[in-house]
């Protein structure tokens, strides 16, 4: 397999889906009554945008169901600033992803339905040794939800090619979502399923080109 750069998603792919589910989301779940009595302007003109009542349990309930809106994955973003900053949560980024972004010959990309926000802080704040690795001096680009679309539609990848300014084939898109790299092969790219500890299992993984371990590359 070629490709010229390589466009990587985050949860269940760089890290375990559980520092997402057990650990950040459960840190910002602890923050939402705080959240939304905020004076900070920023997160009042968030909250506004919500057309409904009861704007706490909106939230909760889209965090239950773990829905990748637009405006609770900038609000998750802002929160977990915080955690990272005052030294609560590191990112568990898998080892050989790492290494793999360290190494890389082509320049790497990330996708992911958290806010770029959130996904810069991810991988300011790595977990490494006893204290954090610094790795976005390394990654060339972030997209997300709000500057591409849903991680599920041909669209976003179209759109994510073209900002690259890259053919969709010299791509490669690494996910652990079928329905992502469906879609992502639809615009034309490459892809691979991330295979990991704790990732929903993948029916007739093998037509994904699966992968454990980016030592595999
Ligand atoms: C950027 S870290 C937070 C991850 C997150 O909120 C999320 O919804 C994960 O989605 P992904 O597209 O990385 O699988
Ligand atoms: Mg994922």
């Amino acid at each position: 397999m070629t490709y010229a750069a390589i466009l990587l998603d985050i949860e269940g792919t760089v890290c375990p889906i559980s520092f997402v589910k057990e650990v950040l989301f459960p840190f910002f779940l602890k923050q939402v009554d705080a959240l939304c009595s905020s004076q900070d302007p920023q997160v009042q003109r968030l909250l506004s945008q919500f057309e409904v009542e009861d704007v706490s349990g909106h939230i909760r309930g889209l965090v239950e169901r773990d829905v990748k809106d637009q405006i609770l994955k900038q609000l998750q973003g802002i929160v977990w600033e915080n955690g990272y900053k005052d030294g609560q949560i590191k990112a568990p980024v898998y080892g050989d992803a790492i290494k793999f972004i360290k190494n890389s010959r082509v320049p790497v990309f990330i996708y992911s339905s958290g806010s770029v926000k959130a996904q810069k802080l991810l991988f300011q704040y790595v977990e490494f040794s006893d204290g954090t690795l610094d790795l976005r001096p390394l990654i060339k680009g972030y997209f997300d939800i709000n500057t591409s679309g849903v991680k599920t539609q041909s669209d976003s990848y179209t759109k994510i090619a073209q900002d690259v300014v890259i053919k969709p084939h010299d791509m490669l898109f690494i996910s652990d979502n079928p329905l992502e790299l469906d879609a992502a092969n639809s615009a034309g790219m490459q892809t691979m399923l991330a295979v990991r500890p704790g990732n929903s299992e993948v029916e007739d993984a093998s037509k994904y080109n699966p992968i454990t371990n980016f030592d595999q590359l």
